[in-house]
């Protein structure tokens, strides 16, 4: 019988999904089977803030927890910050470019859209941050699958749509990026870029097999990414960036090429936005690959104690 991977059915859930299918079969010989599954996030068109975290992996999990699915692969950064009981993450692939990228029309750059020029993107994080630049653009909140939202620059019903470059790239359509986002512009989600396959606890030769799909770096930085969210998050939805990168050589460089040991150094940026983006916080620091998590809880105790809880509404 062929192990059973649960995807949501979108053209990038099942693009990630086949990746992971694929390396999962090489490193264990066994045959791996994909199962579409349709979530809330999938089956609502409400926009995401409303609906909640994990609209698009709770269908997922529950198939995961009734044993209708072996494994399941998620966008990390999709995933609610509270582990699940009798669940664990037990392969976050090599990370890829987990920046932001613009898909504009005719190639333009951010800078080059003219007055007036219709952005569409639907997450607070991104808004909040289009707004803090200063622009004479108008932003327009949208939401859908990547294709959905690319399509509507292609129909000319928007100028411009920023979307995770990882999505466009798993796509296959890296070419129709006009602009990768710098991110001291366009900090990105805690964990963009990153897969999450999870399993059931007590399935251990499964485990086992999934431990080789995972890449050590990539973990550390999602471990400092999210453990700044969770303690930032402590009652709010206000839009929180987090990039975390490897110190090589004295050059911090995004997670998805080199390989790097626990005794490596991290170097984690965090910020806070008001979601006008009139108000920003933004600060890094370094730390060891080894102490991950603790970068990022100290990182977003120093946002809140700059001024952050205000923006957040945490009583400190
Ligand atoms: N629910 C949105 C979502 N979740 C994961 C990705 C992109 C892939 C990734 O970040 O791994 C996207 C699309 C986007 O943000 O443009």
């Amino acid at each position: 019988m062929s192990i059973r991977l649960g995807t949501r059915a979108s053209a990038l859930a099942v693009a990630q999904s086949r990746m992971v299918a694929d390396a999962l079969s090489r490193a264990s010989g066994e045959s791996v089977e994909l199962v579409e599954i349709s979530t809330a996030g999938d089956r609502s068109t409400a926009p995401v803030a409303q609906l909640g975290v994990g609209v698009f992996v709770s269908a997922l999990r529950d198939a995961l927890g009734a044993k209708e699915i072996d494994l399941a692969v998620h966008s990390y950064k999709d995933l609610p910050t509270a582990p699940v009981d009798g669940l664990v993450i037990a392969a976050t692939p090599q990370r890829e470019d987990p920046r932001d990228a613009l898909v504009a029309r005719d190639g333009l750059t951010l800078a080059e859209l003219p007055p007036g020029a219709r952005v569409g993107t639907g997450a607070v994080r991104r808004l909040a941050q289009l707004h803090a630049l200063g622009l004479p653009i108008e932003t327009v909140p949208i939401r859908g699958n990547v294709d959905s939202r690319l399509r509507r620059v292609a129909s000319g019903e928007l100028d411009a749509v920023v979307v995770a470059y990882a999505g466009v790239v798993r796509l296959g359509r890296a070419d129709e990026v006009t602009e990768i986002l710098d991110p001291r512009q366009m900090l990105p989600a805690p964990a963009q870029g990153v897969l999450a396959v999870e399993c059931r606890v007590d399935d251990h030769d499964l485990y086992d097999a999934l431990r080789a799909l995972d890449h050590v770096p990539t973990r550390a930085a999602v471990d400092a990414e999210r453990a700044l969210l969770a303690t930032l998050e402590a009652g709010c939805s206000a839009p929180v960036a987090g990039l975390a990168e490897i110190v090589e050589h004295g050059a911090a460089v995004t997670v998805h090429a080199p390989a790097a040991d626990k005794d490596g150094e991290i170097y984690l940026r965090g910020a806070v936005l008001s979601p006008d983006g009139r108000v920003a916080f933004r600060l890094s620091r370094t730390g060891t690959l080894a102490d991950a998590s603790t970068l990022g809880r100290l990182l977003a105790d120093e946002l809140l104690d700059a001024g952050a809880n205000e923006v957040l509404g945490v009583q400190q």
